[in-house]
């Protein structure tokens, strides 16, 4: 089995290639410029989706079928096309220039696979079954879905300000340490979940803090 490493990669402005212009590269794109990332598709046919989001200029498309030296300056390569050995290809051409390639037609082609996403503002959860069943990678990330409801996102912009916040203004590390775990025992969660919550204002965090900075 092999055991993939998660991590979380800031993609603004990355220049990404997706070979392929299916419904398989649609999904890649999609999540792809959700991230800010430059996407370049590069396949002779697009999905209606995809030829949308190319004529308003979101991706850069090349209609043709892939060529060797497509991988060439990219951060990240997706072999999306319906064609394995055009997949195994692109995958050889991104190995050789040490960039990391996803194929969708089979995973053990590639050095890296998408796991299933879910959003909620700050706050990302990726599901993956590596590459057993990518069905149940989708149904538990609909579960988690049901588990983790939109108060995530209020929740985590107030544990983000709050953070900053503890950091800029309390110079000792004890205290520092103390009330940023204090932050994780507030009932913010509860009251936002209620609608009882209003995002706190400067004096509200100053006298928080000035009384929890102690033991
Ligand atoms: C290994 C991996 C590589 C990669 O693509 O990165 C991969 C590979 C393959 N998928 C196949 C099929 C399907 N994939 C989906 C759906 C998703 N597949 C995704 C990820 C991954 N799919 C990676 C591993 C994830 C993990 O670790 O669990 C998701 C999570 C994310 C995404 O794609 O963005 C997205 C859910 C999005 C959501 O949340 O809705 C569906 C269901 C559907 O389409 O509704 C089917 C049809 C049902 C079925 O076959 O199970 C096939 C067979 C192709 C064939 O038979 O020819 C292969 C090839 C192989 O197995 O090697
Ligand atoms: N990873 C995943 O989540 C899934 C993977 N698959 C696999 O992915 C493959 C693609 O699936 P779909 O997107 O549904 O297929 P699709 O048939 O909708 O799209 C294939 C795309 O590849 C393009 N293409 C073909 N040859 C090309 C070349 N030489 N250069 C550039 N582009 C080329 C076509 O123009 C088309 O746009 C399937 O064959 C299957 O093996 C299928 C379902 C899910």
């Amino acid at each position: 089995m092999t055991v993939y490493l998660p991590i979380m990669l800031d993609l603004r402005g990355k220049h990404c290639v997706v070979v392929g212009g299916g419904k398989v590269a649609e999904r890649k794109t999609l999540g792809l410029l959700e991230t800010g990332a430059a996407v370049r598709i590069i396949s002779p046919a697009l999905t209606p989706r995809l030829a949308e989001l190319s004529e308003n200029a979101a991706v850069s498309w090349l209609n043709r079928k892939y060529a060797p030296g497509d991988a060439r300056g990219a951060f990240l390569v997706y072999a999306a096309t319906d064609d394995p050995a055009v997949n195994e290809e692109v995958a050889r051409e991104a190995d050789r220039l040490g960039v990391p390639v996803n194929v969708g037609s089979h995973a053990e082609a590639g050095s890296f696979i998408t796991p299933g996403v879910l959003r909620r503002g700050r706050l990302t959860v990726a599901v993956s079954t590596s590459g057993a069943g990518p069905a149940i990678t989708a149904e538990i990330t609909k579960l988690l879905e049901e588990m983790l409801g939109e108060e995530y996102e209020a929740y985590l912009d107030f544990i983000y300000v709050m953070r900053q916040e503890i950091k800029r203004r309390e110079r000792s590390p004890e205290a520092r340490k103390r009330l940023l775990r204090r932050l994780g025992t507030l009932d913010v969660l509860e009251k936002i979940r209620e609608g009882a919550f209003t995002p706190w204002d400067s004096d509200q965090i100053e006298t928080w803090i000035a009384q929890h900075r102690e033991e």
